[in-house]
């Protein structure tokens, strides 16, 4: 099966632990697939949390309201891609340069159903280059201190965030301890966000349709 197609599948895959209520919406090409299921059952749930503007603009094409994170509490459900998930549900996200405001609704959020086709299953993370969302004017503070730490950094020239902010690509590291490494390069002064998802990993991991 072609990449689309498991990504198509997993987006509507993931419409079955939709129930009522307000769901957090995460970015990228298979939750596109999502938010298309989405508008057919839009009767059932009260609106959305979005992630990205990208994502608020699609909601909204459908009649699909978006609500704010503050104004909405804490969601029951999330959904969202990866660029890479490891056997423990971990992930690295932020390949669509939304990461922060991905993990601040899949923080708020009770379940988060993670949606991918099989070339994101990995057995360790760090061949996809891991995002991090930087202050601008820390830049090459955020790059010294990476590169002290053996990863290659490269700014993602010609990005800005949604907040207003840079990205930085790291390569060249081979993730073996998720959690210490989100939690070191959070301590990173002028690091807004890590795209690593070890503390909150995945709960549900569905592959095409299949459920892992
Ligand atoms: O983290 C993300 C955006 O910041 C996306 O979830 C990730 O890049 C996967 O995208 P796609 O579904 O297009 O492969």
């Amino acid at each position: 099966m072609n990449q689309a197609n498991e990504k198509r599948l997993a987006g509507e895959a993931a419409i079955r632990f939709v129930e009522k209520g307000v769901i957090g919406v995460g970015t990228g090409s298979t939750v596109n697939y999502f938010i298309d299921a989405l508008a057919d059952v839009r009767e059932r749930i009260e609106g959305a949390v979005s992630s990205s503007e990208q994502s608020t603009e699609r909601l909204k094409k459908y009649g699909i309201p978006v609500l704010d994170l503050n104004a909405a509490g804490p969601l029951a459900l999330y959904v969202d891609g990866a660029d890479e998930c490891d056997p423990h549900k971990r992930l690295i996200k932020g390949g669509g340069a939304a990461l922060t405001r991905e993990k601040i609704v899949a923080a708020a959020s009770e379940r988060f159903v993670c949606i991918i086709d099989s070339t994101k299953l990995v057995d360790i993370l760090g061949t996809f280059p891991l995002p991090i969302e930087v202050i601008p004017m820390a830049r090459s503070h955020v790059a010294r201190e990476i590169a002290r730490r053996g990863g290659q950094p490269v700014w993602r020239d010609g990005t800005l965030t949604d907040n207003g902010n840079w990205i930085i690509d790291v390569h060249g590291w081979r993730i073996t301890d998720p959690l210490a490494l989100e939690a070191d390069i959070n301590q990173i002064t002028g690091v807004v966000a890590v795209g690593l998802f070890a503390k909150r990993p995945a709960d549900v991991v569905l592959v095409g349709n299949r459920e892992i």
